[in-house]
């Protein structure tokens, strides 16, 4: 309810790096996908489950579940222990996971960062439809932004869609032709990404740039501080008022002083944003 009235967000991701997917069991990720599922019916517009997992087995089993609760989709990561090492190798898996849900658009969650697998997403997508029917998009959270425009050039006719989950530089994405986003940052600042998108859908740059440039400086700011998942749980929490509970092990809670430190720089970002654009808005 928070998000679809004060972040005007309807498509949630669910399990995935900000929700500690992988830190949960997967009886508790099937709970929670139920549950968005159930809750988010006539309010949400689509429900992605994360069912990636460091096993097949584990990864089918939540596919298949996310089939039956009635999902609107399904994303998996490379598995990050034991590494694919090739793009057939990564293929393989994936497949594997996707054929268990035959009915649903199936994305690959591409984070490098976090999981350590780099074959690019450019070589993966050569050829996928054959091998995964069910094959809609990547949710792509790198800053290879050469790696994402040649995945739209090559694939422009075949209409999947890119989801960008680098808040940071989604401008840069969307200017290269990524359809959406998928990250971290939209549970408290997705109003404002929203004005993003809506200045960029007009050709209205300069204020698009604005509004990249808030996430852009919060980031930047509390990334020095030491910024993850615990770090966005409690800038959650102070924004949205909404208590979302410490991390879980390996994982520690934010720090009061990042807290502190992290609330007062968003506001002044904020408040900043919000006189450029009345000021423009007068000027208008
Ligand atoms: C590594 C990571 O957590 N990536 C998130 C989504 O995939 C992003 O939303 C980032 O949290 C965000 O861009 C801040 O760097
Ligand atoms: C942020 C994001 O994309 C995730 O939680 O997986």
């Amino acid at each position: 309810d928070y998000l679809v009235s004060k972040q005007n967000v309807k498509n949630i991701f669910v399990n995935g790096t900000t929700g500690e997917g992988l830190a949960l069991s997967i009886q508790e990720r099937k709970q929670l996908a139920e549950e968005w599922v159930r809750q988010g019916k006539d309010k949400l517009d689509h429900v992605i489950i994360h069912v990636g997992a460091l096993s097949l087995p584990g990864s089918q089993e939540l596919a298949r579940h996310a089939a039956a609760i009635g999902a609107s989709g399904i994303a998996v990561i490379a598995p990050f222990f034991f590494k694919p090492t090739s793009k057939d190798e990564l293929l393989a898996f994936l497949r594997e996971v996707a054929s268990e849900a035959p009915a649903v658009p199936f994305y690959y969650y591409h984070i490098p960062p976090l999981t350590g697998v780099k074959i690019r997403v450019e070589e993966l997508l050569d050829g996928i439809k054959e091998q995964i029917p069910t094959f809609q998009g990547v949710k792509f959270s790198d800053t290879d932004l050469l790696d994402l425009a040649q995945c739209i050039n090559k694939n422009g006719g075949e209409e999947f869609v890119f989801l960008y989950g680098v808040d940071e530089q989604l401008l840069s994405a969307l200017a290269i032709g990524a359809n959406g986003a998928v990250g971290s940052t939209y549970n408290y600042l997705g109003q404002k990404t929203n004005m993003m998108l809506q200045a960029f859908a007009q050709h209205d740059l300069a204020l698009a740039r604005k509004y990249q440039f808030l996430t852009g400086e919060f980031l930047n700011f509390v990334i020095k501080l030491g910024f993850g998942v615990a770090q966005t749980k409690a800038v959650m929490t102070f924004v949205s008022g909404i208590p979302m509970g410490p991390p879980r092990l390996p994982l520690v809670k934010a720090s009061e002083e990042f807290i502190a430190k992290a609330k007062a720089k968003l506001d002044s970002i904020v408040c900043k944003t919000e006189q450029h654009s009345n000021i423009r808005l007068a000027v208008l």
